[in-house]
């Protein structure tokens, strides 16, 4: 445990697989008080009230109802990554907790990652290295031929900034682009990718040779694509998944990739995660899996880091009072225990201007800033349960 004097923040383990690295935890500590899930359920009482934030990397700590009654300091839960299916956002407005994400750092890798999905099943990488690998093999079989990727037809459900950017990346193999979303995009950004919008996504089930799913996992979207919807595939059609395993009814596919009803699928997502070891995934051969590793780049994880720190200090540790116009000019007096070094975050958080002295009064920073901005939420951070949404 560090600095009682700072204030808590609540992380699952700080160390382990699913630990926050090091010279991140080293960052936090400066600031922060960083208390571990073993610590708080070791001594409950006198640690609950000192937790003002849950940090939350690689989906843990769960936060539920029950730990949320025992942080009564509670005021913001910073969630790396961009998928919010893990925390349940209506409990946390009911305890007058921010809830914030960090979807910018995460909209490249994993639309990169999409593309290599997309890539390697349609040209079986894969299989393609384990022959290359056999003592067996000197040449690569004709019945182990792909899929063109060039000038095929890829179908993106969910096109929000990661859908996207697949997009673009697709474009640049000449794909056709058609997509299904909620909401359609503005004209000149489908233009931009040469995006055709279905709103009816069985039309896009069946003109694609490529289903990439970007989409998020919620009550709606939920088994969006099951035995019904797998049957409107081409029998040449390969699925990807980048989104959630649960936007899949998995027994469906398993037995549309077994009898041949579609293709081939790669998965970067399943359910449960890991699959058991005897799941019927695991053995075919049309199958590839990659480990939910859509945001693991060394840059997407330090960007992460680098917007929840500043999220926890401009949330945790700062006495700040901001007044801003929506769309124009905001003044901000910003009181807070921040290091000089951190200061270009604070900057970054603004996307068109801030500007304004620093000073130090009583050996703390003070910002007094004018700020120009179309939102006066960080661009590269989103925040939920805010009145602005
Ligand atoms: O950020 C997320 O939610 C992801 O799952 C990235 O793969």
């Amino acid at each position: 445990m560090g600095d009682q004097d700072l204030p808590g923040v609540l992380v699952s383990d700080l160390e382990g697989p699913h630990g926050i690295c090091e010279d991140h935890a080293e960052d936090l500590k400066r600031h922060f008080n960083l208390i571990t899930m073993q610590d708080f359920l070791e001594n409950k009482a006198q640690l609950g009230p000192q937790i003002q934030a849950v940090y939350i990397w690689c989906g843990r700590p769960a936060v539920s109802q029950e730990l949320l009654h025992s942080l009564p300091s509670l005021k913001i839960v910073a969630s790396a990554g961009a998928g919010l299916d893990h925390l349940d956002l209506g409990l946390m407005a009911s305890f007058g907790v921010k809830v914030a994400n960090t979807p910018h750092a995460v909209s490249s890798p994993t639309a990169d990652l999409g593309m290599a999905l997309l890539l390697a099943a349609a040209r079986r990488v894969v299989e393609g290295h384990q022959l290359a690998v056999s003592p067996h093999t000197e040449t690569f079989p004709t019945d182990y031929m792909g899929q063109q990727v060039t000038g095929a037809t890829l179908g993106i459900i969910g096109m929000g900034s990661i859908g996207y950017k697949i997009a673009q990346r697709a474009r640049a193999f000449e794909m056709k682009i058609v997509y299904h979303n909620r909401k359609r995009r503005k004209l000149e950004e489908e233009e931009a990718v040469g995006a055709i919008y279905c709103e009816r996504l069985d039309d896009l089930l069946q003109w694609s040779d490529f289903v990439m799913l970007a989409v998020s996992l919620t009550p709606q979207t939920q088994g969006l694509i099951g035995k019904r919807e797998l049957r409107l595939m081409k029998p040449t059609a390969i699925l990807v998944n980048i989104g959630r395993g649960l936007l899949v009814d998995q027994e469906a596919l398993v037995e549309a990739l077994q009898t041949g009803l579609i293709k081939a699928a790669a998965l970067d997502v399943t359910y449960p995660e890991p699959l058991p070891r005897d799941h019927p995934l695991l053995e075919l051969k049309n199958v590839i899996l990659t480990p939910h590793i859509g945001s693991a780049t060394h840059q997407a994880r330090r960007q992460m880091m680098e917007n929840l720190l500043c999220l926890l200090n401009t949330n945790v540790s700062c006495l700040y009072i901001q007044i801003f116009l929506w769309a124009g000019v905001g003044f901000q007096v910003s009181w807070d225990r921040v290091s000089p070094c951190l200061t270009p975050l604070y900057l970054d958080c603004f996307p068109l201007c801030a500007v304004g002295p620093t000073c130090f009064i009583g050996g703390r920073q003070v910002f007094f800033r004018i700020v120009l901005s179309l939102l006066t939420v960080p661009h590269n951070t989103t925040y939920f349960n805010q009145s602005w949404r």
